[in-house]
């Protein structure tokens, strides 16, 4: 027979009061009955098996009488065991709570009238929470010490009502009587439980206080249980009070991104178990905050949202020409590129390249191509990046795991299909941390990025979309399969003229704008630019023309708003007032003819540039010692130029035995550092005949080539640069390889009007152009070694 909740009692039950104990409604418990009260249980049997346990809370000292406590449990009693001398055992099981109304008789045993107390149950959250913790409580203090009998805790664990939680609890945790009788009184299961919960805490804390290794841990557990716990009551309170948990309002927003049509099915199924998660952790935990910037990221990706093309060539063409001078070809690239696009919705074929020399326009075309797009434009830079990571991100597990820049950069655009421009593709590093160049291969790769799986974000992201741009200052470093891909697009730097158009319709316009002198006509003169050009810039793009406009623009506005006289027009005589002393000296105007001494033209970080080889020989044993900024190709060069001069000596009036008696020093003076390359061979092979012929270099002839061991002379790159770097600098010839021939076709007329350009093809006519004669030179000195052990005066 199990005990259920009565619907009603006969009016008068018997009383069986108990010492030292509480009997709780739903426990079972035996009882030994003394011949003395056989009587109580004949009359309990004979009403329904029923009879009511009250504890005895004290004896009045005069009457002698038991005091009942004023609620107890009617109980039934299951079974009955006569013993043969008189007396039983019965079993009695807790049907229900009663309240005392009257006692009706104290002998020969008490007879009361009672009423049933109604059992109620709370299901809220924070009785829920606190069940949680209770049980989770029990863990730790089972971690400590046995606090319950092992079935106990099995017993426990399928309690699902909070009230009977407590109760149970209250028999099991060995309580005091009076706090036993404090629980079956309080008849809100809630506060029954809390009773519980702060029982059970001062009791691990006991537990803890004797120590034990787990003390620590618990000590933690304790802690977060207790958080639990006042979180739900918050939440509880903000229910009634109509306002909604904000944590609960971060998923239930979540969740809504995860239910609409945004997400593909992979990724929802990836979402809305995370959100699962979410929900279960405690919210001031890390924990919390590394799952929900994960939820956050799959929500904000736009997995399927994008910008609408606007594929209007003309309009391309008309942005890219508000934006840019000149430019012509790679302007007409970008158009078929995007007429193709514009015929064939995918974006499958090769990467375009941007490759110059800085501020050259390279960031800035890409920036207008997104513009005729109507597409968002992002940048991001891969110059030093060594670590894999950062293009393909840290898987989750790592502490502070992110996406890789791919990633972040599009959720941040909130489009799948920008404008997507990778900076310096020439100086992507690689270290023991991967290779981003690995990475970015499966980036740029149309065959594979329509899948591309970030370490953090963990689900594919379709790259397709995106229109990726690289761009470069020097394409020989970029990492081949890249190469590959890419198709390259040169943007060699300006001549002075095309500079002083980019000034003035495109530099002078932003930055008086952009300076607030809209209102004040400010206006340059002509030369006054072309001082700027040329005193205070060294560069093949016009980045720092542009900021040496700004800061005349800002001095000018300085003026305007203080109510100074402020010019109206810049003149050529102002520039040094504004800017100060020039910076830039023509680097071989300037300079004297000099033996040994030869001007070069290089490749450089940034573009063209010239160099100076200097050579230098001294009495000894036929040493070649290289020094300045020569990588291993350059010092080939140099031995291969010293062996071909040897082995034809006689063609440039050098006696055999100087070779025998000198040693000879190579030094490239670190002004321009040049790439390491073999186009320095003429220069390095000239320098030398200069210098063991005594014969003076020109200065303002500056020449570029690769000399072979048979003394051909082999075409190089970057021709253009190149001559625009001379021009710079003042040179007015340059020697170029004859197999350079084609690469005139680059140069602007006004240039090749300028300056003399000469195609050569051996290294006698090299040196024929670029050293004095003896005869406007005086005698020869190598005949006479010993001569050589001090240079004479340059020029000598
Ligand atoms: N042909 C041009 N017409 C008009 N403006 C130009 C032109 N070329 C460059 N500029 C301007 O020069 C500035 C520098 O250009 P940008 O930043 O695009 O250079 P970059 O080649 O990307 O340099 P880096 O390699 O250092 O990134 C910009 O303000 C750009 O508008």
């Amino acid at each position: 027979m199990t005990g259920h909740p009565l619907d009603a009692i006969p009016p008068e039950l018997p009383v069986y009061p108990l010492h030292d104990q509480v009997i709780f409604p739903h426990m079972s418990f035996p009882l030994f009955i003394g011949k003395e009260h056989m009587g109580l249980v004949e009359e309990a049997l004979r009403n329904n098996r029923l009879l009511v346990v009250l504890t005895v809370l004290a004896i009045d000292p005069i009457t002698g009488r038991e005091q009942f406590a004023r609620v107890g449990t009617i109980c039934r009693i299951n079974q009955v065991l006569r013993f043969p001398e008189g007396g039983c055992k019965i079993i009695l099981e807790g049907v229900n709570r009663v309240r005392l109304i009257t006692t009706l008789q104290v002998t020969p045993f008490a007879m009361a009238s009672v009423s049933l107390i109604p059992e109620r149950e709370n299901r809220n959250s924070v009785a829920q929470a606190l069940m949680q913790s209770i049980i989770a409580l029990l863990r730790v203090a089972q971690s400590l010490g046995q606090m319950l009998p092992e079935d106990a805790h099995h017993a426990i664990d399928r309690i699902d009502e909070s009230g009977k939680l407590a109760d149970s609890l209250a028999v099991y945790l060995n309580m005091e009587v009076k706090d036993q009788q404090r629980l079956l009184e309080t008849l809100d299961p809630l506060e029954r439980l809390k009773d519980v919960y702060l029982f059970l805490t001062t009791e691990i804390q006991k537990m803890q206080a004797r120590g034990g290794g787990s003390a620590d841990r618990s000590r933690q557990a304790v802690r977060s249980q207790k958080e639990h716990l006042l979180r739900e009551q918050l939440k509880h309170i903000q229910n009634q009070l109509g306002e909604e948990d904000p944590h609960q309002a971060d998923i239930r927003q979540f969740r809504s991104i995860v239910q609409s049509d945004e997400m593909p099915e992979v990724v929802r199924s990836v979402a809305e178990k995370e959100l699962a998660r979410l929900e279960r952790i405690n919210p001031s935990s890390p924990e919390y905050t590394v799952a929900r910037s994960y939820v956050e990221y799959l929500c904000n990706m736009p997995w399927q949202r994008g910008t609408s093309d606007i594929l209007d060539i003309d309009r391309a063409q008309q942005t890219l020409d508000d934006d840019h001078y000149d430019l012509v070809e790679v302007k007409e690239r970008i158009l078929e590129f995007l007429a193709v696009h514009s015929l064939k919705s995918s974006l499958k074929g090769p990467i375009l390249c941007f490759v110059g020399p800085p501020g050259v326009g390279k960031t800035s075309l890409g920036r207008s191509i997104a513009r005729s797009l109507g597409r968002k434009f992002i940048r991001i830079s891969l110059g030093g990046m060594k670590d894999e990571a950062e293009i393909r991100g840290h898987r989750r597990t790592y502490i502070g795991a992110m996406p890789g820049r791919i990633i972040q950069e599009i959720c941040r655009a909130g489009a799948n299909n920008p404008v997507f421009m990778l900076d310096e593709v020439d100086k992507i590093g690689q270290d023991f941390r991967g290779d981003p160049a690995a990475a970015l291969l499966e980036v740029l790769d149309p065959e594979q990025n329509y899948s591309f799986t970030d370490h953090y974000l963990d689900v594919p992201f379709d790259l397709s979309h995106v229109m990726f741009i690289t761009t470069a200052n020097v394409m020989d470093t970029v990492p081949p399969p890249l190469r590959d891909r890419m198709e390259v697009l040169r943007l060699p730097g300006y001549s002075d003229e095309e500079k002083l158009q980019i000034a003035f319709k495109y530099l002078i316009p932003k930055q008086v704008s952009e300076n607030g002198l809209d209102k004040h006509p400010l206006q340059f003169e002509e030369q006054a630019v072309l001082k700027i050009i040329k005193n205070y810039t060294r560069e093949a793009g016009v980045r720092s023309i542009d900021r040496q406009i700004a800061s005349v623009c800002r001095k000018v506005a300085k003026a305007v708003a203080q109510g100074k006289d402020a010019p109206e027009v810049i003149r050529s005589d102002q520039v040094e007032k504004m800017l100060g002393p020039r910076k830039y000296f023509s680097d071989v105007a300037a300079e004297e003819d000099r033996v040994g001494v030869v001007t070069g033209l290089a490749w450089t970080e940034s573009g063209g540039d010239i160099i100076f080889v200097e050579v230098s020989t001294m009495a000894g044993r036929k040493d070649l010692t290289l020094t300045g900024s020569l990588g291993n190709v350059m010092q080939e060069s140099a031995k291969t130029a010293l062996s071909y001069v040897r082995a034809h000596h006689a063609d440039f009036g050098i006696d055999a035995q100087v070779f025998e008696n000198l040693d000879i020093h190579l030094h490239v003076p670190s002004g321009a550092i040049p790439k390491d390359g073999p186009s320095a061979g003429v220069t390095i092979a000239t320098a030398l005949i200069s210098q063991l012929t005594r014969r003076p270099a020109r200065r303002n002839v500056a020449m570029t080539g690769e000399l072979t061991l048979t003394g051909r002379i082999l075409p190089i790159g970057g021709v253009k640069e190149k001559v625009l770097a001379a021009r710079r600098a003042g040179v007015t010839t340059v020697l170029l390889p004859e197999r350079n021939r084609e690469n005139l076709k680059e140069l602007d007329d006004h240039i090749l009007a300028e300056m003399t350009v000469l195609l050569v093809d051996n290294l006698s006519e090299v040196v024929a152009h670029t050293l004095i004669p003896d005869t406007e030179h005086g005698p020869r000195l190598f005949d006479c070694p010993q001569h050589l052990a001090v240079d004479p005066p340059s020029g000598s």
